[in-house]
């Protein structure tokens, strides 16, 4: 059950007057914002009320404006809904969600919104310290060195604003400079300390929730040229009244380039679902959100253009486990490292389970890249999760 067509036309959102108007020719930031935000510990059930997933599209998009994206479509799976915005992806699940933003969008301006629509209408009593500060279950905030600080508004210049920024709201909050900062390429993490007071349900089963990102700059030329469509000349309407150009376009761009074939499970004889929305920009980009078994994301952003190429790719998928051993995440990241072939990449992996499979055969990962050198290599013990970083380069 790879990529199929019909998914094209089973968006539970979709913008068609936006796809059809994006266009952009500037300097672009590729390299994204991303933020975590647990409302409560994972599988809680604490709350028989309504969920994030309750909140109203019109809410999502009010909230977004805020962030300075637009939402070009969305898809509903059992347990979350995959938005695929203007500048990169939300994912929202019951109690939690992860926004991704690229570009020069303002992702912790939104802040003060979704608490207050939270509480609006959702009815949720969010605790706080007595000095107004939220104390929710689990926040993370994290990206690479922008290639274009200057080019970002206000506090997302610079990581000491964005951290004053979330000291605002958080009380608990780490912030951590990971890699070398000589090369102006290392990542930056604020993580709140896992707030346990936060109610959970007596019989909470715990999660071994892990997330693999991989962030490529200076993308191999041929294989960057994939994710350019060129100016937009037809004048001709989609043959679909519930399709556009944009998301046919990032149908074939997937196809072509299988990026839905980057795990087993997605496979034809796969009894695991699978759901996907992709979006080729014009002239250039590719954005896409696939969801697997109803609630394991992974989700590709490309930004092409020479001169400040870069593509990322984030699982939450626990592919050993999913796979009954057959795949890991080596397979996984040659898998993506033949699509884009980047000349430099770093990758974080976070899990609970320092013991996990996984996570032993990640230490190790860079054996297997005898293309490229590492830079880098960092393992952090963060309170409940590991954290494993590494930067490696294309030898010459
Ligand atoms: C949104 S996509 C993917 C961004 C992502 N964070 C990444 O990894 O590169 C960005 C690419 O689409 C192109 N693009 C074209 N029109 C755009 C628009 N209106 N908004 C954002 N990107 C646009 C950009 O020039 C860039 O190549």
């Amino acid at each position: 059950m790879t990529v199929t067509i019909k998914e094209l036309t089973n968006h539970s959102y979709i913008d068609h007057e936006l796809s059809a108007s994006l266009d952009s020719t500037d300097a672009f930031e590729g390299p994204e914002k991303l933020l975590e935000i647990w409302f409560f510990p994972p599988n809680n059930a604490v709350s028989a009320g309504k969920t994030l997933r309750d909140i109203a599209m019109d809410r999502w998009i009010e909230i977004l404006k805020l962030v300075k994206c637009e939402v070009l479509s969305m898809k509903k799976t059992k347990e979350l809904d995959a938005f695929l915005l203007s500048e990169s992806s939300l994912f929202v699940f019951d109690y939690k969600l992860t926004l991704k933003t690229c570009g020069t969008t303002t992702t912790l301006f939104c802040l003060d919104k979704l608490f207050q629509t939270i509480e609006q209408e959702l009815s949720w009593n969010l605790h706080k310290t007595p000095d107004g500060k939220y104390k929710l279950f689990k926040v993370f905030y994290s990206r690479r060195c922008f290639l274009f600080p200057c080019k970002q508004a206000a506090i997302h210049q610079n990581w000491a604003d964005e951290v004053d920024y979330l000291n605002r709201f958080f009380d608990n909050g780490k912030s951590y400079s990971v890699g070398r900062n000589d090369k102006s390429n290392h990542w930056n993490l604020y993580v709140t300390e896992t707030d346990h007071s936060v109610p959970q349900a007596k019989e909470c089963i715990e999660d071994d929730d892990e997330t693999f990102e991989v962030l490529m700059t200076e993308l191999d030329p041929d294989c960057a040229n994939k994710f350019v469509c060129g100016p937009d000349t037809s004048t001709s309407a989609p043959a679909e009244p519930n399709e556009d150009k944009g998301h046919n376009l990032g149908y074939e761009m997937t196809k072509k380039t299988k990026l839905d074939e980057i795990y087993l499970n997605s496979s034809q004889d796969s009894n695991l679902s699978f759901h996907h929305d992709a979006f080729a920009f014009t002239p250039c980009g590719y954005s896409s959100n696939m969801v697997l078994d109803e609630k394991y994301y992974y989700t590709l952003h490309v930004t092409p253009e020479k001169g400040w190429s870069y593509a990322s790719f984030e699982s939450n998928i626990p592919v050993f486990d999913i796979s009954q051993g057959k795949q890991d995440n080596l397979n996984v990241l040659l898998h993506i490292l033949n699509v884009f072939q980047p000349r430099e990449f770093s990758m974080t992996f976070f899990t609970k389970n320092f013991k996990s499979k996984s996570f032993q055969k990640i230490l190790t990962i860079n054996e297997s890249l005898p293309e490229y050198t590492k830079l880098d290599k960092i393992i952090y013990d963060l309170d409940d999760y590991h954290l494993f970083y590494m930067k490696l380069q294309k030898k010459i």
